[in-house]
Parts: C-alpha cells; structure tokens; sequence
C-alpha cells in the first residue's frame, strides 16, 4: 500500500567529480552538470506525480556530493541520528545538513563515530538494517539502536562497488510485520546473507547486473518503485510482485557513485 512520503532532496546546481572516494568515481571526470540537473528535476517531479512532499536544502558550492542528501542522517519518528561523514571531502556537509534540519524545528544528535546516514541505516519496519565494512562503523549501528530504541541489525558489505548499504539493498514495504525487501546476496558476508534469508524469506533477490545498475539504489513507498530503467531484471521482477516500478534515469549523478535512493532523504514523521 503507498504511503505519502516526505522527502528531503538537494539540487545538484554545483555537481562534479574532482575527486575519487568510490569504485564508481575517476577523478576529474567529464561532467554535463546541467544533464545532471535535468535528471534529478525529473525524479522530483515523479516524486510531487505521485503524491509525495519533497522539500529542497540549498546546494553549497564546492561541496559536489551534496546531492546525496540521503546520506546526511537518517530520521526517524521525527528525530534526525546526524552523520560523520567518513572522506573528508564531503565532512563540511554535515553543518549545512544540520542548519535545514535545525530551521526546520529538529534537534539532530550527530553520531559519534563515522556514519553516513541513510546509505547506511535503513529502517525496515520493526528493524533498522545498518551496513558496515566501507563507510559506517559498528559502533555507530550501537549508538543508533540506543539512540532510536529499534533493533538494529548489523550487516557487512565485503564488494567495494556496494560501499554502502543501500547500493545493494533496499525496502519494498516497511509496514511492521509485512516488511520486505530486495537485495543482492553477493555484496554481502556469508553470515549477513544468513541473516537476511532469516529476516526476509520473500525477499526479491537481485542480479549482478541490476546490482550494477543501480537497481537497488531505489525508493519505494510500498506501491510505486522509483528505479533506474537499466535495471531491467529487476524491473520484471518487481512488476510479477504487483509492485508499479517508476523509472527514473540519474545516469549523470552515477559518475559520482550515486542514484536515485542516495539523492533522496527521507524525513519520517
Ligand atoms: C547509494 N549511495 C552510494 C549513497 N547513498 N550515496 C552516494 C554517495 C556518492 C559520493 N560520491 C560518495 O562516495 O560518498
């Protein structure tokens, strides 16, 4: 069942890649920032098409993966767990994030240990998934738990292309009881993936090559799918379930290692 979603975004107005801090990055790559625009207008323009409030934190110069506001924090029942960005590159993020958030009426706890929000800590239903092994520290899985009081199960990333959680999974429906996701085994320890079968034994398992796509870097809001085109497979895959995939092409922000989920906060009430 589709939800209205509140989503917090930012407008890639200063988009480039200079530097390489992921698999997916070449330094001082050839960059058409005004496609990147275009593309990212379209994906919040499905978004508003489909019922849902997207609001815009102001891009910064100089900080070119702004974009990636779901990196920023995750916020849940209205209280925002603040990141410590792991590349230094991207650390003077964190105070513009915490201004949008402290205008907007929210107290934001910053982690204590490195941390990158939502590409990370993904809530699903009675758990929050959080990924480790690239980006974000188990410490921070700890303090997230105590700080939320939700269980938070720790999963580790072992493929450098899947550097964060949510490049290789991501929530078809986070109802408490009828939380499902989709994933892709390989980017995951032999134990996590134990952990994931348990969890979730109707899961929609993903290929490589979707993977690759970035077909798991998707939001859902439990009817719609907002997915990257080129994820074909899993596109008929979610489909067959009776989910309704919305293709969205972020072509340009995957040169900087980033799709449709990274470019979308969501803000949970
Ligand atoms: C799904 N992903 C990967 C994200 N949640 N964020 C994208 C961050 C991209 C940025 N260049 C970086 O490497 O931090």
């Amino acid at each position: 069942m589709a939800r209205p979603r509140r989503y917090l975004v930012c407008e890639p107005r200063h988009f480039t890649v200079r530097y390489a801090i992921n698999p997916w990055m070449r330094q001082d790559t050839e960059v058409d920032t005004a496609l990147a625009g275009r593309q990212w207008a379209a994906l919040v323009r499905a978004y508003r098409d489909h019922g849902h409030v997207v609001q815009c934190v102001e891009p910064v110069a100089g900080l070119p993966d702004m974009v990636f506001s779901a990196n920023a924090a995750l916020v849940l029942a209205g209280r925002v767990f603040g990141s410590r960005f792991h590349a230094p590159q991207r650390q003077p993020e964190t105070a513009a994030y915490e201004a949008w958030f402290a205008a907007a009426g929210y107290d934001v706890h910053r982690s204590e240990s490195k941390c990158e929000g939502e590409g990370d800590l993904i809530p699903a239903g009675r758990f929050i998934l959080a990924g480790t092994g690239f980006r974000t520290a188990r410490a921070a899985h700890h303090e997230a738990q105590e700080f939320f009081g939700v269980p938070t199960i720790g999963l580790q990333l072992v493929d450098p292309y899947f550097y964060h959680l949510d490049t290789a999974l991501f929530v078809l429906d986070d109802a408490s009881g009828r939380e499902n996701i989709a994933y892709y085994p390989a980017a995951f320890s032999a134990g996590s993936r134990a952990v994931l079968r348990r969890l979730f034994p109707r899961a929609v398992i993903a290929s490589r090559a979707d993977a690759m796509a970035f077909g798991l870097n998707s939001v859902s809001d439990g009817r719609h799918v907002f997915i990257a085109p080129q994820a074909g497979g899993l596109i008929a895959q979610l489909a067959a379930r009776g989910y309704v995939p919305v293709p969205v092409d972020l072509s340009e922000l995957l040169k900087a290692g980033g799709g449709i989920k990274c470019c979308t906060q969501e803000v949970r009430p």
